[in-house]
């Protein structure tokens, strides 16, 4: 079974993969200082909760924060006795290379999201993803990554508001009733909300004009079906999208 590990700059994410479907999705904060030992523990207590019959055979780990990926080798190497692959490194290969600017590191989030999203849909796509920081990613026709944008988040776009204001407090986002709001916090949803499908259909639309040629967009991220509800661009919403892409890499580099 393949153990695949997500850890972006707020939220890592494990799901066991037994070859045919996703056996468990464990999530937790992204600590750089959490040990080996503590992921083990966290791992081991939700597996044992669930009930789930697992025999880790391979790791595989794409990570944005670089210096979780230590404690993670450790962990990998330590309680399942496997080498993991972390997709970024030279050791690991992907199904068709990125063109970039030379010297560009591609976070590796994106890289998974392409392959992820080139398998289920093909080329010619969009992939906008909602973590930490909102990423569209353009899969060209061969399933190469070939650039994008990277807009802040939309929960750090609601905390800078709150960090640099001394009068707006600590909302969440939501889907305001008007676009005319009539207290703060409404006026505050209203912005970061209608502000946001503005800019996703607005870099959508650009990208589709500068691309020149038909093409999908995939969302993925908790906050995607959100913004469907504004009209956002979104052909289709895959939540495992970026687990998916770590399957499809692994089985790349496993074939190979
Ligand atoms: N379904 C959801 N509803 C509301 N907020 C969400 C949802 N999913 C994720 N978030 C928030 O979006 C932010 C980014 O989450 P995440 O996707 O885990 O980012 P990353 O991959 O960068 O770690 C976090 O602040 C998280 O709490
Ligand atoms: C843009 C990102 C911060 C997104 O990370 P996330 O929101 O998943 O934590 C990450 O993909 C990254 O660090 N990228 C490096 C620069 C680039 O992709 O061009
Ligand atoms: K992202």
């Amino acid at each position: 079974m393949l153990l695949a590990i997500d850890c972006g700059n707020t939220n890592t994410v494990f799901s066991i993969w037994d070859g045919q479907e996703f056996l468990c999705t464990l999530r937790t904060s992204t600590h750089h200082a959490r040990t080996a030992d503590a992921y083990f523990t966290w791992y081991y207590t939700l597996v044992k909760h669930y009930g789930i019959e697992v025999d880790i055979t391979d790791v595989i780990i794409s990570s944005t924060v670089p210096r979780v990926v230590f404690n993670l080798r450790v962990f990998s190497d330590r309680f399942f006795g496997c080498r993991p692959l972390v997709v970024g490194k030279p050791e690991c290969r992907l199904p068709v290379e990125p063109r970039v600017d030379a010297g560009t590191q591609v976070g590796p989030d994106r890289l998974v999201n392409t392959a992820g999203a080139f398998d289920r849909h093909g080329g010619n796509l969009i992939v906008v993803d909602f973590g930490t920081a909102t990423t569209f990613d353009v899969v060209a026709h061969d399933g190469a990554y070939v650039g994008g944008a990277i807009a802040p988040g939309v929960n750090l776009s609601l905390e800078a508001l709150h960090t640099a204001a001394a009068a707006l407090p600590h909302i969440d986002v939501a889907k305001p009733d008007r676009v005319i709001g009539t207290n703060t916090v409404d006026c505050m949803r209203s912005g970061v909300f209608w502000g946001y499908v503005g800019l996703i259909n607005g870099i959508c639309d650009r990208i589709k004009e500068e691309y020149g040629h038909p093409m999908k967009v995939v969302s993925t991220g908790g906050l995607a079906p959100l913004f469907q509800q504004g009209h956002a661009v979104f052909d289709v919403f895959e939540d495992d999208l970026t687990m998916h892409g770590l399957t499809v890499i692994h089985d790349y580099n496993k074939e190979g």
